[in-house]
C-alpha cells in the first residue's frame, strides 16, 4: 500500500518532510515530523529536529495555564521525536488572520529560528490554511499546528489496519483544504519528474480530486472494518463489557494489565495506545469484557475523533466506564472536564462511570495551586492573599466522594496501591450490571482464567 502513513514510504534520504516543499501529494500523508517508526526506534541515525512552541492565549488566561499547555505542547514534541528549543507567547484578543501572531512577534520568532536553525515552528492551535502559508513562506521552515502533531504521533502509532487507515484517513482531511499554490502536486499526475514551476489551478484540482478519492476509499475500507467488528462485538453478547477512558498518560494501560494480567503498551509519553485492545477478566467469579482504548486530549482534533469512529465505538458500546485520572498532574479537574466533554461529543456520556483517581504515589498536597480555579469546592478564593495550596490526599477524597455522583476510588497502579480496592468496586458494578442486563442468566465463570 504506497499511502501507509510508516517510514517505509518514505524516499531514502529524505526522512523529514516539509509540508509546503517538494513532496507529492501521496507522500505527505506520511509522517510529517520525526523519523520514529513505529516501534519507537529509529529507522536511520537520527538527525535531531529542533522545535519553536508558539502559544497565542487570550488576555484573560493566566500566565500559569499557559505554560501548563505549553508544557503540555512541548511533551507532544517530545512524543514526536522533536527537541524543544523555545517557546514563545503573544497575549492577543484574536489572533492574526494572516500570520496568527502579529509582526513584531513573526520578527522576533523569524531572527530565534534563523540564528539557532531550528527545523520547526509548532503552534498550540489550529492554522487556516493561509495561515500556514504565509507563515511558511515568512519563517521558511516547516509549520506544524496542534492537528498536525496529534495526527502525526498517532500515525507512528497506529498498528492494526483498523487504526492506521484511521489515521490516514485523518492525515488526507487534514491535507485536502490545505492543497494550495504552494503545494506540489503528484508526480505521477503529471508523468514523472519534478516540476520547473509552481503547479497551475488544474493540477492543484488534480490532486484535490485523487486526495477526493483516496479520501471516499478510505471510508468504504472503514465502513468494512466496522461490519467485521460490529460483528465480532454481537458474538461477545451476554458479557458486560467495560472500558478504561481517560486523559492521555493517566495510566489506562498499566490498570488494564494490572487487571487482567496482560502486557499491553505502557509509557511515559502521549498516545501510547492508539489501538484499542479487548480482554476478558474474571473478577470474583465474575467474567467482563475490558477494553482499553485511545486516550483524550485537550482540542482533540475533531476529524481525528470523527475518523476513528470504530476505535471508540468500543467505548459507546460498553455498559461501564472506568474513568482514570491522574491526580498528580496540576491540571487534572481540566483533564477530567476534557474527557467528559469528549464522551459528550462521542454521545457515550450517560453510562455509568466509576471514577479512579491513580497515582496517588505522586499527589504532592504541598504543591501551590497555581491556576484559576483551583478546587472546586475547595475554596482557593477566600484567601486572595495567601496562594491556595493543595488539600491533603485525605481532605480531597472525602470532598470528592461526598461531591461526586459516581463511586470513587484512589489507588496507585505502579505501586500497587488499592488495587484490590478496585478489583472489588469493580466486580460489585459489574455483577449488578449483569444482573439487570442479562437476568435469567447467571455470569459464566472462566475457569481458564
Ligand atoms: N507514579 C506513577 N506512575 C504511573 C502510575 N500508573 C501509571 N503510571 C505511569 O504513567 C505513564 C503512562 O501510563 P500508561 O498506562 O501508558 O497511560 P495511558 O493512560 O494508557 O496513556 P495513553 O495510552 O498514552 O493514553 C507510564 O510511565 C506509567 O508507568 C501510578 O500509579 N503512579
Ligand atoms: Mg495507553
Amino acid at each position: 500500500m504506497a499511502n501507509k502513513p510508516t517510514s517505509k514510504g518514505r524516499k531514502p534520504g529524505n526522512s523529514t518532510r516539509h509540508p509546503g516543499a517538494t513532496d507529492g501529494v501521496k507522500g505527505r500523508a506520511g509522517r510529517i515530523l520525526a523519523k520514529a517508526n513505529n516501534n519507537g526506534t529509529y529507522d536511520t541515525a537520527p538527525e535531531v529536529e529542533t522545535a519553536v512552541l508558539v502559544a497565542v492565549p487570550d488576555k484573560r488566561q493566566p500566565d500559569a495555564r499557559t505554560q501548563e499547555y505549553l508544557d503540555e505542547l512541548a511533551f507532544l514534541a517530545e512524543t514526536a521525536g522533536v527537541t524543544v528549543t523555545k517557546r514563545f507567547v503573544q497575549r492577543l484578543e484574536k489572533p492574526d488572520i494572516r500570520t496568527f501572531v502579529g509582526e513584531g512577534k513573526l520578527a522576533e520568532i523569524s531572527a530565534y529560528v534563523q540564528h539557532t536553525d531550528a527545523s520547526m515552528v509548532i503552534f498550540d492551535d489550529d492554522l487556516s490554511p493561509s495561515q500556514l502559508r504565509n507563515l511558511e513562506a515568512e519563517l521558511k521552515v516547516k509549520i506544524v499546528d496542534r492537528s498536525l502533531l496529534i495526527i502525526d504521533i498517532f500515525a507512528s502509532r497506529a498498528k492494526s489496519a483498523t487504526a492506521r487507515t484511521q489515521v490516514e484517513l485523518a492525515q488526507y482531511q487534514y491535507l485536502l483544504p490545505r492543497l494550495t499554490g504552494l503545494w506540489t502536486h503528484l508526480d505521477k499526475q503529471r508523468g514523472g519528474g519534478v516540476a520547473q514551476r509552481g503547479p497551475g489551478e488544474t493540477e492543484i484540482e488534480t490532486d484535490r480530486r485523487v486526495v477526493r478519492e483516496r479520501i471516499d476509499l478510505l471510508k468504504e475500507k472503514l465502513k468494512d472494518f466496522d461490519k467485521q467488528s460490529h460483528t465480532q462485538r454481537k458474538s461477545r453478547g451476554g458479557v458486560v463489557r467495560v472500558a478504561l477512558v481517560g486523559y492521555t498518560n493517566v495510566g489506562k494501560s498499566t490498570i488494564m494489565n494490572l487487571l487482567s494480567r496482560s502486557d499491553v503498551f505502557a509509557e511515559n509519553k502521549l498516545f501510547a495506545t492508539v489501538d484499542s485492545t479487548v480482554r476478558k477478566v474474571v473478577l470474583d467469579h465474575v467474567p467482563f469484557l475490558l477494553s482499553d482504548t485511545v486516550g483524550f486530549i485537550r482540542k482533540l482534533p475533531t476529524r481525528l475523533i470523527e475518523s476513528f469512529k470504530s476505535t471508540l465505538d468500543e467505548i459507546r458500546e460498553a455498559d461501564l466506564l472506568v474513568h482514570v485520572v491522574d491526580i498528580s498532574h496540576p491540571s487534572f479537574e481540566e483533564h477530567i472536564a476534557v474527557v467528559n466533554d469528549t464522551l459528550k461529543d462521542i454521545e457515550a456520556a450517560d453510562k455509568p462511570m466509576l471514577l479512579v483517581f491513580n497515582k496517588i504515589d505522586q499527589y504532592n498536597p504541598g504543591a501551590e495551586i497555581e491556576h484559576h480555579g483551583g478546587f472546586e469546592g475547595m475554596n482557593p478564593e477566600e484567601d486572595e492573599e495567601a496562594p491556595a495550596s493543595r488539600p491533603t490526599l485525605e481532605q480531597f477524597k472525602a470532598t470528592y466522594m461526598a461531591r461526586m455522583h459516581d463511586p470513587v476510588i484512589f489507588i496507585s497502579a505502579t505501586q500497587r496501591e488499592n488495587i484490590e480496592e478496585l478489583r472489588e468496586l469493580l466486580a460489585r458494578h459489574v455483577a449488578s450490571i449483569h444482573q439487570q442486563r442479562y437476568p435469567n442468566t447467571l455470569p459464566q465463570v472462566d475457569y481458564e482464567q
